[in-house]
């Protein structure tokens, strides 16, 4: 089977865009794309497009994929709509990936136009979280996660409303709270992981906020539901990216010195596993999964990109992801381990909670991240000497974790010949 390489990716800045539709947002992505790998629109052969929210706020229920890449003139080729929640465009390139690994095709696309900011609609754009889960079992869910590690709860920030929020908050503070309960891990230990996020942003132009925030700072704002607050949540975004990958007999068409081997891509869906049991978290099987595939250890990760919905899930992931035991993902980033210049540095881009999180294009924004630090172009805030990166890309909530979850081992330089 032929090994595949990224070689073009681009992203649009990231932020609340009002003025900007689907379309705006998929054509700047996939001709910074282009542009990127030196390719042309007759060079791709096949494409997948994710979005997740066109269907709920402006009817676009099917075939977005086909609307937003057609007036780029890309047609007459299969064009694949892949939704798997915030884990949609990681899900789309493992699709893309099998396409050309099978040798359906050796130049493919895989791009994602998401607007999620609808100010004169949000409630609507509040209750479009909910979809994300079994509607059918939204109230269940609730209850369920209300009585996870209530008891922590200060009595001053009990049965307080905290305003609208995304179901998703509720469902990853009950993590946090167990989490807490479990190991011991602090709200502080949080707010460092959000701080250190929020740092990383200020050197990233294309993040939705580049401002730096304290530990003290994080932990005096707004409570959204406890123990997570303002900066340690995933805000409301818009965005899209773009990315072309192509097989190995294809790579002397594009720019070999800055192509970037897809080494692993896995993706699992969550089990009935109880919320304590963290050895099988769906993030430690998806992982697993890629370090095999790509041969590697989680010692040899020099850098990664995790899904920080909240700050807490930073922590969750590290532990997932086997760089460092469970329990003591808090203690780690709290003596920055995990900053720009720590041993190995996690979400440099600012991750969701600073950066943005327009949620079916959030797959492929991670992989430009590391993409950029493995071609060694990531300015002020590149990691020295990266070789292999990995992405943690979640989407959904069943039950007590993500429904489905993308693990992608990505090695640059040396690799390429
Ligand atoms: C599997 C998954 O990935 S699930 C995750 C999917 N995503 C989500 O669930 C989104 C979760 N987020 C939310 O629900 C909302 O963003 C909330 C509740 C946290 C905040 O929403 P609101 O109360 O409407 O606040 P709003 O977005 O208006 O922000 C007000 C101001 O607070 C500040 N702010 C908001 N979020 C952040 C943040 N993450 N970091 C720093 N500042 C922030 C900004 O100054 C913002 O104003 P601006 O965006 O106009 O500059």
């Amino acid at each position: 089977m032929t090994d595949v390489f990224v070689v073009g990716i681009a992203s649009t800045a990231l932020g609340k865009f009002p003025e900007k539709s689907v379309k705006d947002f998929t054509r700047e992505a996939v001709h910074g794309a282009l542009k990127d790998a030196g390719a042309s629109i007759s060079d791709i052969e096949a494409a997948w497009f994710s979005n997740t929210r066109q269907g709920a706020l402006e009817g676009q229920n099917t075939i977005r994929g086909q609307c937003a890449l057609r007036p780029l003139g890309i047609q007459g080729i299969p064009v694949t709509n892949v939704e798997n929640a915030c884990a949609s465009s990681s899900s789309a390139s493992l699709q893309a990936v099998a396409h050309i690994k099978a040798g359906f095709c050796d130049v493919a696309l895989v791009a994602s136009g998401e607007k999620m900011f609808f100010p004169e609609k949000r409630e609507a754009m509040f209750k479009a979280f909910s979809g994300g889960t079994d509607i059918h079992r939204l109230e269940e869910f609730r209850q369920k996660i209300t009585t996870m590690g209530q008891d922590l709860i200060p009595e001053q920030f009990q049965n307080i409303d905290t305003g609208q929020r995304s179901f998703f908050m509720d469902s990853y503070a009950a993590q946090a709270r167990l989490h807490m309960e479990t190991f011991g891990t602090t709200q502080k230990q949080i707010a460092a992981v959000a701080s250190k996020n929020h740092w990383h942003s200020t050197f990233n132009h294309l993040a939705q906020y580049q401002h730096a925030v304290t530990v003290e700072e994080v932990l005096k704002e707004r409570l959204v539901s406890w123990p997570l607050t303002l900066p340690m949540c995933a805000p409301i975004s818009d965005g899209g990216a773009a990315a072309i990958i192509c097989s190995e007999k294809a790579l002397p068409r594009f720019m070999k010195k800055r192509a970037v081997r897809i080494r692993g891509i896995s993706l699992v869906s969550g089990t009935d596993r109880q919320p304590e049991d963290f050895q099988n978290h769906i993030g430690r099987l998806a992982s697993l999964k890629a370090y095999e595939q790509a041969q590697i250890d989680a010692k040899d990760v020099d850098l990664a990109e995790v899904h920080d919905a909240t700050a807490f899930s930073e922590i969750q992931q590290i532990e997932n992801l086997g760089l460092c035991p469970s329990g003591e993902g808090g203690a780690l980033s709290e003596q920055g381990h995990t900053s720009l210049g720590g041993k190995v540095p996690v979400n440099t881009s600012g991750g969701l909670v600073s950066k943005g999180h327009p949620v079916g294009a959030t797959g492929i924004i991670q992989l430009f991240e590391l993409v950029t630090q493995l071609r060694g172009e990531a300015g002020k805030r590149q990691v020295e000497n990266a070789r292999i990166a990995v992405a943690e890309n979640g989407g959904g909530f069943y039950e007590c974790e993500e429904a489905a979850t993308v693990v992608t081992v990505l090695e640059g330089g040396r690799s390429n010949g």
